[in-house]
Parts: structure tokens; sequence; C-alpha cells
């Protein structure tokens, strides 16, 4: 079980809302997966969800770039967690900001029920713009962990995900053939690259 408070006499469950962001490569699907694991050893209920559009490794499971894996639930919509992920103690999304800004809500009522909400998602699009439910996550988050790559031009930490491919579609699947790693530096110098490659 989660860790146990008294309201009203009553004992409860404590519900949280656990952020981890960064860009792409920075690790939130391994750091998902390591406090699901823990949670599971913990023998604590754990119920894993992610975006059914997010097909890249694996149809059914959660899987980070190293080849770490954990059954998960595709589901088309934030609605459908409220509904399998109620009475669970640890409830895990990994590709948040695919989903709907209902997410919000569902984490809250999963949390204020007495569930640890884990959520992982890219915090910014190749564009540099907040994604998606996860500027509103962050927001009502009990703790928020930024995590960074490795910026793949200069080595120093990466804070954004440059999309490497001719796309100006906000949701494009894919890993390091469309995109890399960049530091704020990095990114400005490839951003002026690619509108001056635009412009020609
Ligand atoms: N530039 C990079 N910086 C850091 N890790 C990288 C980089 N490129 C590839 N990786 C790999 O990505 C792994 C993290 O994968 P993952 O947890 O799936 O990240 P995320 O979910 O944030 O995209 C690292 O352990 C490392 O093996
Ligand atoms: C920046 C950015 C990324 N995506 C896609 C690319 C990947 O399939 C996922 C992110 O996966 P990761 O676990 O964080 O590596 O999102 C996108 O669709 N649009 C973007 O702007
Ligand atoms: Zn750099």
């Amino acid at each position: 079980m989660s860790p146990i408070t008294e309201r009203n006499g009553e004992m409860m469950r404590r519900g949280r809302i656990e952020v981890i962001c960064g860009s792409m490569f920075s690790g939130k699907t391994e750091e998902l997966i390591r406090r699901l694991k823990r949670a599971e050893f913990a023998r604590q209920s754990v119920e894993i969800f992610k975006p059914s559009i997010d097909t890249r490794y694996a149809e059914q499971d959660v899987v980070s770039h190293e080849g770490n894996s954990i059954p998960s639930t595709p589901v088309d919509s934030s609605a459908s967690i409220l509904l399998l992920g109620s009475d669970t103690d640890v409830v895990g999304i990994d590709e948040a900001q695919f989903f709907d800004e209902n997410l919000i809500d569902v984490c809250n009522e999963l949390a204020n029920r007495g569930t640890r909400v884990i959520v992982a998602g890219l915090d910014l699009d190749f564009k540099g713009i907040p994604f998606g439910p996860m500027p509103g996550l962050c927001a009502v988050a009990d703790e928020v962990t930024k995590v960074h790559a490795i910026c793949v031009r200069c080595g120093a930490l990466a804070y954004v995900s440059h999309r490497t491919v001719d796309n100006e579609k906000r949701v494009l699947l894919g890993e390091q053939t469309a995109y890399e790693p960049l530091c704020r530096a990095c990114y400005q110098k490839a951003i002026e690259k690619d509108n001056l490659k635009h412009q020609a």
C-alpha cells in the first residue's frame, strides 16, 4: 500500500503527483520505470499508461532508449486513466505531452483519492513551446524532477529537442534519426541555420 495518513479519524492512502520532465534522451522513461519497479518491490499495486499513438518501440510496453521496459496499457484519452487507474496505489503515465488537457484534472482526482501518480513527458516541443498538458501538470505537481540529456554538439546539459528532419507537424514520432538534444546556445544556432535554409 501507499504511505498511510489519517483524515477525519479514517486511515487514508497519501496521494501525490510527481512529474518527470525534460528533453528527449534525458532519462525520463528510465526514471519512471525505476520508480515504478521500486513500488512493485514494495508490493504496491501499479498501473502504467501511455497514449495509444506512441507505437515507437512497442505497442504495449513503455520502453526507454536503452531498451529497459515495463508493460503498460495504451489508452486513447485521459478519461480512460481515471476509469482504469482508480483503486491503484501507484499510477505511472509516460509520454504525457500527447494527452489532452483533461489529464491535469485526472491526475488531481487520482491523487485526491490517495493514488501516487508519476507522470513523465516532454516539457517542450521541437519549437521550444510548452507541450500539451505538461506545464499544467508541473503547476499542480507535488514534486517536479527536471532531467537533462547531454547536448550532442557541445557536451553541456541539453534543454530542448531539435528536430533534424523537415516536418512542421507538432506530433512526429521519432528518435535519433529525427531529433537531437541541444543546449540553449546550440539550439539558437541550429534554429538560425534552419531558418536560413527555409528562406533560400
Ligand atoms: N545525448 C544523450 N544524452 C543522454 N543520454 C542519451 C543521449 N543520447 C542517447 N541517450 C540514451 O538515452 C537514455 C535515456 O533514455 P530514456 O529514459 O528513454 O529518455 P527519455 O524518455 O527522456 O527520452 C540514456 O540512458 C542514454 O543511453
Ligand atoms: C520534440 C518532439 C518530440 N515528439 C515525439 C518524438 C518521440 O516519439 C516522443 C518523445 O519521446 P521521448 O521518450 O521523450 O524520447 O515525442 C513530437 O511528436 N513532437 C516534438 O515536438
Ligand atoms: Zn550545446
